[in-house]
């Protein structure tokens, strides 16, 4: 099996500078790259014509919500590798907060079968640090790890008895496992829906404070410290939370962690009087303050990743309005336009700069041996048209999940083409390839 990819533009992370190439996939793996002066010989190769569109390694989500087994009406592994794919996304992480809860070998299987039988990208699911999430009882670590956990967490909501935390990271440093910490500590947060901030104020709701999320965040770091743990933040959203893990950054404490588009992009002043619930997600839109903070956080390094948070609920669900409806968005196919729109194309960040925040880092943070177009590395591989500007339009998500505050954004740099494994999986002119 040899692929062709043709004319494609290259960005040399090296030194910034745009290159068109070509690039021969053979058996699953990238193996040339040849200069654009001339044409290859492609015969008896399937060819692509990338017609100067970017090529740049899959990009790798640590942090998603497939919702199978158990919630198969909100997204299932085939909807929601889909929506990957047309993301550009190649790997993902699903979260254990399934029905079951993934807190079992036999869980982790199933979702392994049914990713490599109905699936069109990598997925790399996680494991529940306590049974059921509830808290009370370590899962079986060893077994878990063995049955290709990449990790484990309890997304969704936080372990709140530090002991329970402490002895998991205990378990999870001896055999060699991070561990992932949805930061929320339950007794500041009960029955609030928005952040504590200028639009719950305006309407007179109870607010999600800030240091429900911190305390995990200075506790899980101390906790880090003192067993040597690799210990990964989820979706960081505030200001006290990037000061606390640059602090522990700088004193060597083994702590990494993530950030969401919305985080980056949405305030709590943005959210309409409407109450409309696809602006309620866990953690809640900050204020322009936290904004800022994971900003400069994602900029120099505090906060190592970007992940979507990827998160479908149906549609009747989230016209419960805002006190009633779950928590969460959608994200793998606005997450690149969003960023590479407002951060990119306005100058603040460096295209390279985007691309590593979403692959050559979360391969380094997790280990993976992905998220990098080297001769020998696995042929995931996507194609990026950064010249056409389209608008956000839920109708056309391949997820099944429909939540998202992005509709109507207009934005550029949307994905053309995914390849995983060196098989073009889905393309914006023919769709899933499977
Ligand atoms: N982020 C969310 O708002 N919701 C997630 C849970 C989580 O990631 O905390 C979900 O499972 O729906
Ligand atoms: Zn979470």
């Amino acid at each position: 099996m040899v692929t062709w990819i043709i004319n494609a533009k290259t960005l040399s992370m090296e030194t910034g500078e745009m290159e068109i190439k070509h690039v021969r996939l053979e058996n699953g793996l990238i193996a040339e790259w040849r200069d654009g002066s001339a044409l290859p010989d492609t015969t008896r190769a399937e060819l692509i014509d990338a017609k100067g569109k970017l090529i740049s390694p899959g990009f790798i989500d640590m942090h998603v919500h497939l919702r199978e087994p158990g919630f198969e009406y909100k997204e299932t592994i085939a909807s929601g590798t889909e929506s990957a794919a047309k993301g550009g996304f190649t790997v993902i992480a699903p979260m254990p907060n399934t029905r079951p809860v993934m807190d079992t070998p036999e869980t982790i299987h199933l979702v392994l079968d049914k990713a490599a039988t109905e699936g069109v990208v990598r997925v790399l699911p996680y494991a529940a640090i306590t049974k059921n999430e509830l808290g009370r009882e370590l899962t079986d670590f060893a077994a878990l790890k063995e049955a290709g956990a990449i990790g484990f967490t309890d997304d969704g909501v936080g372990v709140q008895n530090a002991q329970m935390m402490k002895d998991a990271m205990t378990l999870a440093k001896s055999l060699d496992m991070p561990i992932i910490a949805h930061c929320e500590d339950d007794t500041l947060v009960e029955g609030a829906a928005v952040s504590e901030g200028a639009f719950a104020r305006k309407h007179g709701l109870k607010g999600i404070p800030n240091e429900s999320e911190a305390i995990h965040v200075g506790r899980d770091i101390l906790l880090s410290e003192a067993t040597g743990v690799h210990y990964h933040i989820c979706h960081v959203s505030t200001e006290q939370s990037v000061r606390l893990i640059r602090l522990g950054k700088s004193v060597g404490v083994r702590v990494t962690s993530e950030v969401c588009p919305h985080h980056l992009l949405l305030s709590d002043e943005h959210i309409p009087d409407s109450m409309d619930a696809n602006w309620k997600m866990n953690p809640p839109l900050r204020t322009p303050k936290d904004v800022e903070a994971c900003i400069q956080g994602i900029e120099d390094g505090t906060i190592d990743i970007i992940v979507t948070d990827h998160a479908p609920h149906s549609e009747e669900e989230k016209a419960r309005g805002m006190a009633r409806a779950p928590f969460g968005i959608v994200g793998f196919e606005t997450a690149f336009p969003l960023l590479y729109t407002k951060f990119v194309r306005t100058g603040r960040w460096s295209l390279e700069f985007l691309l590593r925040r979403m692959t050559s880092d979360p391969a380094r943070v997790f280990g993976l041996p992905y998220g990098t177009m080297a001769v020998g590395a696995p042929a995931d591989l996507i194609l990026i048209d950064l010249e056409n500007e389209r608008e956000v339009d839920p109708a056309a998500f391949l997820t099944k999940g429909r939540n998202t505050p992005f509709t109507g954004w207009k934005l550029y740099g949307w994905p053309a083409l995914t390849i995983v494994n060196g098989k073009v999986v889905w393309t914006e002119e023919n769709g899933i390839n499977r």
